[in-house]
């Protein structure tokens, strides 16, 4: 758009300043005024084919035809020279601020467009940056879902797997049960059926034995009878003489006064002389048996009861000992003790220490055995005595309790006679706990507690005469004091598979090899009960080794009781052989026995 004025248009009169050349122009007759108002009211105005008008040039040239022809005309140029001067400046003048205004909005604009592109470029980047955050986000959930879901896949395979395993561990113990109930079922059964044989060989051997002892009575009835009639047959004629003699001499008294006063006098004496003998006797009696005798507290003493008895049980021990030939040994050392070998070692060590003890007059070592009933604590302290050259006497704690009140005088008794020992004493309280146990326990009477204090007071002080030897299978319930007591503490544990071994040959060799052996003795052949001779038949060491295997948690008393019912399983045979199969046979019932008392065991405890 040009702000330039035109001086051949028509609304040139809008200048701010007349111009002479327009004043004449202003001042124009209409009738010059009529052709441009015609002009403009053309309704249809002449253009060329190109579109140009060229009406306003007509315009222009009449205008410089009109100023031609004016006087001022040349002023007219001036002025319009220097209007158009001025308009052109005025022009500049606006160009340059127009340029200026333009330069302004172009630094505006690019002011605008650099703000805008620094939004723009502030945006994208916040944009790229949450697009990342975002993206972050998106990653981090989808690990996290990643996450979870391998979580859940493990911990569901976990939980497979443990099902799996809880399945099959079910699995196992119900087969497990199964076989368990299938083994107790046949062991039953098969116990059951040794039980019926051995039942029906025993009823079968008593009926035997029954017919053979009425065969036997038969003739010894008939041979007591003929013995009694002739036995009666004696007598009758010994009295008949007697009587003779007797009224013969009765008569002889009676007739003759003297004799008759003296036979009086005498048969009263006789009398006197004998109630006084026996009664003085019987007083003496108690005195030696007071002073020499055995308490009664001892059950069982290697001293015997007097101290000529025991002079005597050595000799006859030495005489049978020596008839069973030269080489006959003298007891059979720890050999009919099992032990294990560590715990063996122990007691040869304490029998050595002992046995030095004594030669050295030193103070003797108390000591302690506990462990499972049966496992050999007396056999092993008798052992010990012996080894160490000491006498032994044995008492139970269970002796004490009803003894009341006498408890304490029985204690001393005991403990004055225990000194007497020349060699020193080892004294074996068996069951210690059922008399030596706690004193503040409610249930300990009053003698009980006197008696442990009297038990107390006498072993106070080191002793080099007594050994005290005590056994229990509950040593924690022991008094603190008879603890403080104790020098040398022995466990006896339950034996283990070698032992066991050792036993069942041991037991074997005891209650069947060498049963009904004639042994070479000093006492008549009439005398001695020989048992019936066993025949065996392949019984190895291997069938012995498995037994010992099966009879796991035995303890030497139960080993030598299956040996023992062994036994009577063979005698309750027809043969009297012991062959594998019976030997077998027996074990398993001893085992299947030994299981349920175990299992009744359990229970009570279960129970209680
Ligand atoms: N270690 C063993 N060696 C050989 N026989 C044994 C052994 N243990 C036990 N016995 C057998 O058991 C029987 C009892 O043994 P012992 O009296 O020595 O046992 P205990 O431990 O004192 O028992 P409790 O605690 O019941 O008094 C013995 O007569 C013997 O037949």
């Amino acid at each position: 758009m040009s702000r330039f004025p035109n001086p051949f248009s028509s609304s040139s009169s809008s200048s701010s300043q007349p111009s002479p050349a327009i004043v004449p122009d202003q001042q124009s007759t209409p009738q010059e005024e009529t052709p441009s108002r015609v002009r403009n009211d053309n309704p249809n105005p002449r253009t060329t084919a190109a579109g140009f008008d060229p009406e306003a040039l007509e315009r222009g040239v009449e205008a410089i035809k009109k100023i031609n022809s004016s006087q001022n005309a040349k002023k007219v140029f001036e002025i319009t020279k220097k209007q158009e001067e001025t308009r052109q400046a005025e022009m500049h003048v606006k160009k340059a601020e127009f340029e200026a205004l333009q330069a302004q909005h172009e630094t505006e604009r690019q002011r605008v467009i650099y703000e805008e592109q620094k939004k723009l470029v502030k945006q994208q980047a916040e944009t790229k940056a949450q697009m990342a955050r975002y993206e972050d986000e998106l990653t981090r959930k989808r690990m996290q879902a990643d996450n979870e879901s391998q979580r859940a896949r493990n911990r569901e395979l976990v939980k497979m797997q443990e099902e799996s395993s809880i399945r099959q561990e079910q699995a196992r113990r119900t087969t497990e049960e199964q076989i368990q109930a299938q083994r107790r079922q046949t062991e039953r059964e098969r116990a059951e059926m040794e039980r019926e044989t051995i039942r029906v060989r025993a009823m079968a051997e008593a009926e035997g034995r029954a017919h053979e002892a009425k065969l036997a009575e038969d003739v010894n009835k008939r041979m007591l009878v003929e013995r009694a009639n002739a036995e009666r047959e004696k007598w009758v004629a010994a009295i008949n003489t007697t009587f003779d003699h007797i009224g013969g001499g009765v008569r002889a008294i009676l007739t003759d006064q003297n004799k008759l006063v003296v036979a009086v006098g005498g048969i009263t004496a006789l009398a006197a002389g004998i109630y006084t003998t026996r009664e003085g006797a019987r007083v003496i009696w108690g005195y030696v048996d007071r002073i020499l005798g055995q308490p009664s507290l001892i059950r069982e003493s290697s001293r015997g009861k007097y101290p000529w008895s025991g002079m005597i049980s050595r000799g006859i021990s030495t005489l049978s000992h020596k008839t069973e030939g030269p080489g006959a040994k003298i007891g059979n050392g720890f050999g009919d003790v099992i032990l294990h070998p560590s715990l063996n070692k122990r007691i040869e060590q304490l029998a050595g220490a002992t046995a030095n003890t004594k030669s050295h007059q030193a103070p003797f070592r108390n000591m302690l055995f506990y462990g499972p009933p049966g496992t050999g604590k007396t056999m092993a302290a008798r052992e010990l005595a012996r080894k160490s050259g000491l006498d032994y006497a044995l008492m139970t704690g269970g002796d004490v309790a009803p003894l009341g009140s006498q408890a304490v005088t029985k204690i001393h008794q005991l403990f004055d006679w225990s000194k007497k020992s020349r060699k020193g004493l080892l004294l074996f309280i068996d069951e210690a706990d059922a008399f030596l146990c706690e004193r503040n326990k409610t249930y300990m009477s009053e003698a009980q507690r006197s008696a442990l204090n009297a038990l107390l007071f006498r072993t106070g002080d080191q002793s080099k005469d007594i050994v005290l030897a005590l056994a229990t299978n509950r040593p924690g319930d022991l008094d603190s004091a008879v603890s403080d007591r104790i020098d040398e503490v022995l466990e006896f544990p339950l034996p283990g598979e070698e032992e066991r071994f050792k036993l069942l040959k041991l037991y074997l060799d005891k209650y069947i090899s060498k049963v009904g052996e004639r042994k070479s003795s000093w006492i008549p052949s009439f005398f001695r009960k020989e048992q019936q001779k066993i025949e065996i038949k392949g019984l190895t060491d291997d069938i012995l080794r498995e037994a010992a295997v099966k009879t796991e948690d035995f303890s030497g008393r139960e080993i030598a009781k299956l040996m023992a019912s062994v036994q009577a399983a063979v005698y309750g045979s027809q043969d009297c052989v012991l062959d594998p199969n019976l030997f077998r046979e027996v074990i398993d019932y001893k085992v299947a026995e030994h299981q349920q008392r175990r299992n009744f065991a359990d229970a009570k405890d279960g129970s209680v």
